[in-house]
């Protein structure tokens, strides 16, 4: 993933590589400074040519490893470190919120200045996740915090786990507790494959979400939980059950 400023260019190149929102596609893209259109691309970052030279060397399905590798759903393949086509750039905040609000609870101080927290239009599921802004696909959210367990079995609620897959087995990622978690937490399932938004994948031990379609301004960010939650979820591929929602 892109990291705020992690690789840009030390010397401005005017003719270099840049991250940009096509807005056209909804969609993040690496671009030449020269092809960019007013109007049609916001510049986000400047990027250097080993930068965007080394991302997205294809990887065959066997020799997949999510240490290293992510998987792109647009393309149906895997790459290291990730698709270069479609790119990826984490957003987070350090400090959101300085509320000393008592109200409020850890994993609702974290929650980006963007997004609010309100409930939900799922019949039902409480409260979710809403965009203030139009958001393009390619932007990654996360990672997930919550406690960590070992014991499926011990997580508090049913809905709030990730299980975790490394080379040592599994573990969960409980964030039943509001105190013990980060916003991630109040991001709701999607029941049909229309409204799916985001979807979930592991990299480096940690379950981030990144945008799948574009979100646009008051949309709900909607997950796919996997099937292990037993919604009915259609139009799934295979590559992308690397990991499930715990159900209980
Ligand atoms: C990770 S939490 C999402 C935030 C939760 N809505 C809240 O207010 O804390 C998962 C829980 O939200 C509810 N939920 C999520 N998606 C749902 C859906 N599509 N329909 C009904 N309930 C849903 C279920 O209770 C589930 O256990």
């Amino acid at each position: 993933m892109v990291e705020p400023e992690d690789n840009a260019e030390k010397q401005h190149n005017s003719n270099g590589w840049r991250l940009v929102i096509d807005f056209e596609e909804g969609a993040l893209k690496f671009m030449k400074q020269k092809y960019i259109i007013n109007g049609t691309h916001q510049e986000i970052q400047s990027l250097s040519d080993k930068f965007v030279k080394s991302i997205g060397k294809p990887i065959e399905d066997e020799y997949f490893d999510s240490e290293k590798h992510i998987y792109c759903g647009f393309c149906n393949k895997y790459y290291e470190p990730f698709c270069r086509e479609h790119p990826l750039f984490h957003y987070y905040e350090k400090n959101p919120t300085n509320e000393e609000s008592t109200t409020l609870t850890a994993a609702e101080k974290t929650l980006p200045r963007v997004l609010s927290i309100r409930p939900s239009k799922l019949p039902g599921a409480g409260n979710g996740v809403f965009s203030k802004i139009f958001i393009p696909s390619g932007v990654v959210f996360g990672p997930y915090e919550g406690v960590k367990l070992f014991n499926a079995e011990k997580c508090a609620k049913e809905g709030y786990t990730w299980e975790v897959v490394d080379k040592f087995g599994s573990y969960f990622l409980d964030s039943s507790d509001p105190n013990q978690s980060n916003w991630l937490r109040y991001i709701n399932c999607t029941r049909r494959e229309s409204e799916q938004n985001l979807f979930a994948f592991q990299n480096g031990g940690c379950i981030y979400y990144r945008v799948y379609r574009p979100i646009r301004i008051g949309g709900e960010l909607l997950v796919w939980y996997g099937d292990k939650f037993g919604f009915d979820v259609i139009g799934q591929k295979e590559k992308a059950l690397q990991n499930v929602f715990h159900a209980s």
